[in-house]
C-alpha cells in the first residue's frame, strides 16, 4: 500500500508515497489513462523493451551495487515524455528489491518539503524525483548535500538565532528524472553516478511494446495492426499503448473486437494522427511555423503562442520528435521549417531557403 509519508510547509500537501519492492503499481491513481498506463508497465529490466545502451549499463550499475551489498550511485534519467523514465525507477527499485518513495520537483518548494521526505527514507531505500529540473532553489542546495554526505541540516529556530542541526540518514539511492538535463545546475548533475539518456524508439521495438501490451490486456492484435500503430507513435511507448487502447475501442463500437490493419487505419483517423503520427498539436506547430510565420525563423515563446500553448509544452512534447523527423529546425535566430515540412503539410516549399533557414 501506498503510505502517506510527509507533508510541505505551504498550502500543497506534498505527498511522497512509499512502494513495497512487490508493488510497483502507483496507487491512488484516479486517472483512468494514468491507471490504464499503470497496468501496462514493464516490472523488471528483463521485460523493458529497447533503450539497448542504457539497459546494459544500469544493469551493471545494479549487478555491481547489489554484489557489494550497497546502495547504489544515484541516476539521472533525461529524455523526453514517455519514454520510460518512470518505469525505468520503478525497475531499478524492484531489481534492488528496494521500496521505492515517489515525488516530483514541482512538489517541493521549500527546503522543509525535502528535508521531512529525506528525514525519513529507510536504508537502501530509492527515490524517485520526477521533473528533477523543477525543484525549487533552496530545496536544492539541501538535496547536494544529502546526495553526496548522506546528511540533511535540519534548521531549528527562526532569525539570528536559528541553527542547523545535522542529521545523519541512511545510504540511499536518488532516481532524478528529467525532459530538461540542460536545466539542471551543474553541482546537481555532477552528483548522480551515472546518467542514462532515453531516445525515441525504432518501430520494431514499440510493435514488442505493443504485443506485449495487448497480451497484458487480452485483446487480439493482428501483426501488420501492430506494425501500423507502432509507425504512428512518435517513437513513444506512452503513446503506442495509448493508441492501441484507442484502436480496442474503435474495434468494440464499430467493428467486430478485432485489432486488424482496418481498425487501426481508422482508428487513427478518427483520432487525428496522421501518417507519420504526428498529432494535432504536432501539426498546428508546423502549420503556424508555415503560414503564420513564413517558415520562420521565429522564437518559441511567439510560436507557441500561436499555437496556445506553454512554451515548455512545444519545447519538451512537441519539437524533439519533430526536430528527429527532420520537420522542424532549431536555429540561434528561432524554429526554422525545412523543405519537409512544406512538404509534409502539402505546401510548396518557397523559392528561397536561404533567408529562411539561417
Ligand atoms: N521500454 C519500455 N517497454 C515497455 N513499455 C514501456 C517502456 N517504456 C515505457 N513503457 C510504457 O510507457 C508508459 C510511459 O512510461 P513512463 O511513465 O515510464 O514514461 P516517462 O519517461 O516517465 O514519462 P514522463 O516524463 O511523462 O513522466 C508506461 O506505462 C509503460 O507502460
Amino acid at each position: 500500500m501506498a503510505e502517506h509519508a510527509a507533508r510541505g510547509e505551504g498550502d500543497d500537501e506534498l505527498v511522497t508515497e512509499r512502494f513495497p519492492a512487490d508493488s510497483l503499481v502507483r496507487s491512488g491513481a484516479d486517472d483512468v489513462e494514468r491507471a490504464a498506463e499503470a497496468a501496462l508497465r514493464p516490472r523488471r529490466m528483463a521485460e523493458f523493451v529497447g533503450q539497448r545502451v542504457v539497459r546494459e549499463q544500469l544493469s551493471l550499475v545494479l549487478q555491481a551495487a547489489r554484489g557489494r551489498g550497497r546502495a547504489p550511485d544515484h541516476v539521472l534519467l533525461s529524455g523526453p515524455p514517455g519514454l520510460g523514465k518512470t518505469t525505468l525507477a520503478m525497475i531499478i527499485a524492484a531489481e534492488l528489491g528496494a521500496s521505492l518513495r515517489v515525488t516530483s520537483g514541482p512538489a517541493i518548494q521549500h527546503a522543509g518539503d525535502l528535508a521531512a521526505v529525506l528525514s525519513s527514507l529507510e536504508e537502501g531505500e530509492v527515490l524517485f524525483l520526477d521533473e528533477i529540473h523543477r525543484i525549487a532553489r533552496p530545496a536544492e542546495e539541501l538535496l547536494y548535500v544529502a546526495m553526496e554526505d548522506f546528511r540533511v541540516d535540519v534548521m531549528v529556530g527562526k532569525g539570528a538565532g536559528a541553527s542547523a542541526i545535522p542529521l545523519a540518514l541512511p545510504p540511499f539511492t536518488v532516481v532524478g528524472a528529467t525532459t530538461r538535463a540542460g536545466l539542471l545546475p551543474a553541482p546537481l548533475r555532477d552528483r548522480f553516478g551515472f546518467t542514462g539518456h532515453l531516445d525515441f524508439y525504432a518501430t520494431d521495438e514499440l510493435e514488442q511494446v505493443l504485443l506485449r501490451s495487448a497480451g497484458l490486456l487480452g485483446v487480439p492484435l493482428a501483426g501488420a495492426a501492430a506494425r501500423e500503430i507502432a509507425s504512428r507513435s512518435r517513437g513513444t511507448p506512452r503513446i503506442a499503448n495509448r493508441l492501441l487502447r484507442r484502436v480496442r475501442d474503435w474495434a468494440e463500437v464499430r467493428g467486430d473486437g478485432t485489432l486488424s490493419l482496418a481498425a487501426a487505419r481508422a482508428a487513427l483517423e478518427v483520432y487525428e494522427v496522421d501518417q507519420r503520427g504526428l498529432d494535432r498539436l504536432d501539426r498546428a506547430v508546423l502549420e503556424a511555423l508555415c503560414q503564420r510565420f513564413g517558415g520562420g525563423p521565429v522564437g518559441l515563446t511567439t510560436l507557441a503562442v500561436a499555437v496556445g500553448e506553454e512554451p515548455e509544452t512545444v519545447e519538451t512534447v512537441a519539437e524533439p520528435f519533430l526536430v528527429r523527423e527532420g520537420l522542424i529546425g532549431r536555429t540561434p535566430r528561432g524554429r526554422v521549417a525545412l523543405p519537409a515540412t512544406w512538404e509534409h503539410l502539402g505546401l510548396t516549399v518557397p523559392r528561397d531557403p536561404g533567408t529562411l533557414f539561417g
